[in-house]
């Protein structure tokens, strides 16, 4: 017989992997689900919504705990500190489990795992909380709006302080909120294999609802479905999942029949895949990435899509490649980067993310530029594009980029919708913002080489 297992020790063990071993919250979820899949349907649901919502409320419940512990959360035992912010997040967000349950099964798993000592400690703090919840005073959103925001959609101070120097309160609000709700899984057509009508079909088939997407008539929204490997289309490589703001970097890339193209950082391979797409069987696309599993993960997707011209190649981007010089119609730099305009489907980056650790990938960003520029023929195209928001990791970086090398900036209006047209668009360069656009964060820059 299987040994009965406690969810909320489950629970714990998740969030200690998330917050103490650096690890991605929707990995560990998905490793913790598979592992336990003998688990009832109810008691699954329960895991997920408690670690979820854990992360995704920790700094509101760090606020709302320092309003009742006399221990400052940062100097609290670790596996007390999940402890107690996973028994807010159930007090606070979920009416169906009774606050006497969620106290004394916190008690019970303090005293299990040997905090005994720290047993009325927790037993104290967690029933104050329930107790005085809606006496919580939060910041005020006109007096503190930095500290407002930060409590209210739990993203740290030192994001909202770069964001709120660059957009307004309303557009930073609206950027925090619509990184709360659950992103949709978007797909690219790969429409050299078949049309987009076609894939429809093949989806509905299935049973899968099928949504159009804005910005690109062959983007389509898709959900009611278990798994990816399980829908026929997928398997049979007719199309691709991408956000559409990733869409549009090949899109902006405009590839012309035979064109040569390099994208020096590539995997998943994404971006490389459209560009090969849109290449229609014409021209070469080689996909580069640091390590075998991330060309691997390459190989995977050009097996399945049947790609005949394109490669994915292991090649370090901050390593000079004397062959490449002058070689590319098209280069795409879609540069690792502190990701946070994707925090809608990765919530705890922005727990990961540090200023420190921001700074360096500006260094790194940088470094594989002042590589790779050469490789782009005289009037070829460089395509910059980063996932995320802020101008340290973008437009500085394009500013610094056009003193440096003999580029200039090329309108994107051609290649993109009229509702995305702006000066920055005319100038040669697009942020996206979540919130504001239907569609992740991302910045998208088109350099065009002079000499
Ligand atoms: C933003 S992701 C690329 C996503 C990809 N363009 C797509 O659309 O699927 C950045 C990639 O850069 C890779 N990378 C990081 N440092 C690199 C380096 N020095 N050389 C080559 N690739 C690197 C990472 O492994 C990661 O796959």
């Amino acid at each position: 017989m299987t040994k009965p297992v406690n969810t909320r020790e489950i629970i714990l063990g998740i969030l200690w992997e998330i917050t103490e071993e650096e690890r991605y919250s929707h990995v560990v979820i998905r490793e913790t689900l598979e592992k336990y899949q003998y688990l009832e349907k109810r008691d699954r649901a329960f895991i997920s919504r408690v670690t979820e919502g854990t992360m995704e409320n920790l700094i509101e419940l760090d606020y709302i705990l320092e309003q009742f512990s006399t221990v400052k959360v940062k100097d609290m035992k670790p596996f007390i500190r999940n402890l107690l912010r996973m028994s807010v997040y159930q007090l606070k967000y979920m009416d169906s489990v009774p606050d006497s349950a969620v106290c004394n099964e916190a008690v019970k798993l303090a005293q299990k795992k040997g905090f005994y000592t720290l047993k009325n400690f927790v037993n104290g703090v967690l029933r104050n909380v329930a107790r005085k919840l809606d006496q919580v005073v939060y910041p005020d959103k006109e007096k503190t709006p930095r500290k407002y925001l930060s409590v209210t959609y739990s993203m740290p101070e030192w994001i909202l302080k770069k964001w709120l120097a660059q957009f307004d309160l309303q557009t930073v609000e609206a950027m925090c909120q619509s990184m709360r709700k659950e992103s949709p899984t978007c797909i690219r057509c790969n429409l050299s294999k078949a049309t987009k009508e076609e894939i429809i079909q093949s989806l509905k088939a299935q049973h899968i609802t099928v949504k159009e997407v804005p910005y690109l008539d062959y983007a389509l929204e898709i959900s009611d479905y278990n798994y990816l490997q399980a829908i026929d289309a997928f398997k049979e490589g007719l199309f691709q999942v991408q956000d559409v703001s990733s869409m549009l970097v090949a899109e902006i890339a405009d590839p012309k029949w035979g064109n040569y193209c390099i994208d020096v950082c590539a995997a998943p391979g994404g971006k490389s895949l459209h560009l090969s797409d849109k290449l229609a069987g014409s021209g070469y696309v080689e996909a580069r990435d640091l390590t075998d599993y991330k060309v691997e993960l390459m190989k995977e997707n050009l097996e399945r899509t049947k790609r005949i011209n394109m490669e994915a190649v292991k090649q370090d981007a901050t390593v000079f490649d004397e062959n490449s010089v002058d070689k590319a119609d098209i280069l795409l730099a879609d540069l690792p980067c502190s990701g946070l305009g994707v925090m809608g489907r990765k919530p705890d980056i922005r727990y990961k993310m540090t200023e420190a650790r921001q700074q360096e990938l500006v260094k790194i960003q940088r470094k594989i530029l002042d590589t790779v520029w050469s490789y782009v023929k005289v009037g070829g195209t460089l395509v910059y594009s980063t996932c995320t928001i802020g101008a340290d990791e973008n437009q500085y970086n394009v500013k610094w980029f056009l003193e440096n090398y003999p580029f200039q900036l090329d309108s994107i209006d051609p290649y993109i919708c009229e509702e995305l047209r702006s000066k920055t668009t005319k100038a040669g360069y697009l942020q996206l913002l979540p919130g504001v656009h239907s569609s992740d964060g991302f910045f998208i820059a088109r350099l065009k080489r002079i000499r």
